[in-house]
């Protein structure tokens, strides 16, 4: 069945001959797995059906129709620390999210707060589904029955904790600072890679993600719909630093107002006013 596709990777990269190797290592891997999932009544694939496959992820996206929208690996540079990253998958209907599904498989199943690698109870890998207006689930990876998670109901800033990128070149850390210390927020940074951000907020891990990248640089829509959808089913708002709701619908990018934040209902009122007058000092400063 035809359906259009808006993802990050081409596989432009994989068509070199020096990259022939990998390719190769890849179309096994998805064999592999097609066949472990039960999926024998497939002819396995070729190396072309791969690249293909990839490819199917130009599509622009926009605000007809229904769009799947992927990041196959979100927070590259977390998978290759070891680190935070997601598998995130949206589907937008007519420019609206109405699914998403994040698999975070480094992601603690408790909290990012709790989690102590030395005790092996502790497991990691989290996978979470929202679908609109019927909540977010989560379970382990490995398929522990889902339970709903809901963002934090914290209404005190004192006590909020706060995600913000592990990268600095990916977002102030500078201007997250002065934002919190407006609110009053005591606790320290929680620095974390990909959409996993979303994943630990929806389920009140923290209270706050702010995300504020350099000037010109525009979102993709693969970077935020599925994060967005889980914690926006959670019961938390995500807009822009204006407090414009994210448009999905523009095509491969959002092309938003400064910055994305992230909290509960509660605490956005005083999140919005300190991102305002923070940004107002910033530019005043940068202007003297
Ligand atoms: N200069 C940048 N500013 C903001 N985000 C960036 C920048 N460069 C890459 N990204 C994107 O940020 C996402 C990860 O963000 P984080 O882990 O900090 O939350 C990735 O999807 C990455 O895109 P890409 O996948 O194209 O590298
Ligand atoms: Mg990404």
């Amino acid at each position: 069945m035809p359906f259009s596709l808006v993802a990050e990777e081409d596989s432009e990269d994989l068509r070199r001959e020096e990259t022939r190797g990998t390719l190769v290592r890849i179309k096994e891997l998805v064999n592999d797995t097609l066949a472990s999932n039960g999926m024998n009544d497939i002819s396995p694939l070729s190396e072309e059906d791969v690249l293909d496959a990839i490819d199917r992820g130009k599509s622009e996206g926009g605000p007809h129709g229904q769009h799947w929208v992927l990041d196959p690996i979100d927070g590259t540079k977390g998978f290759m620390r070891g680190d935070q990253y997601a598998i995130a998958l949206a589907l937008l209907d007519e420019g609206k999210v109405v699914l998403g599904v994040l698999a975070c498989p480094n992601l603690p199943l408790t909290s990012v707060t709790s989690y102590d690698r030395h005790n092996s109870q502790d497991k990691v890998g989290c996978l979470y589904f929202a679908q609109l207006g019927a909540g977010t689930f989560m379970q382990s990876i490995d398929g522990s029955p889902p339970r709903k998670v809901h963002v934090s109901a914290t209404t005190n800033p004192e006590g909020a904790l706060f995600f913000e990128s592990f990268e600095a070149a990916h977002s102030s850390h500078d201007l997250s600072s002065l934002i919190v210390k407006k609110m009053g927020v005591k606790t320290p940074p929680v620095r974390m890679d990909s959409q996993a951000k979303y994943g630990a907020l929806s389920r009140g891990d923290g209270e706050i993600y702010l995300r504020f990248p350099r000037e010109g640089y525009r979102e993709k829509i693969w970077d935020h719909a599925a994060g967005y959808m889980v914690v926006a089913e959670a019961g938390g708002i995500v807009t822009d630093a204006a407090g414009n709701p994210l448009n999905f619908s523009r095509g491969r990018y959002l092309d938003l107002d400064t910055g994305i934040i992230v909290t509960n209902q509660k605490l956005m009122p005083a999140l919005s006013k300190a991102v305002v007058e923070s940004l107002k000092e910033r530019a005043s400063s940068l202007q003297s």
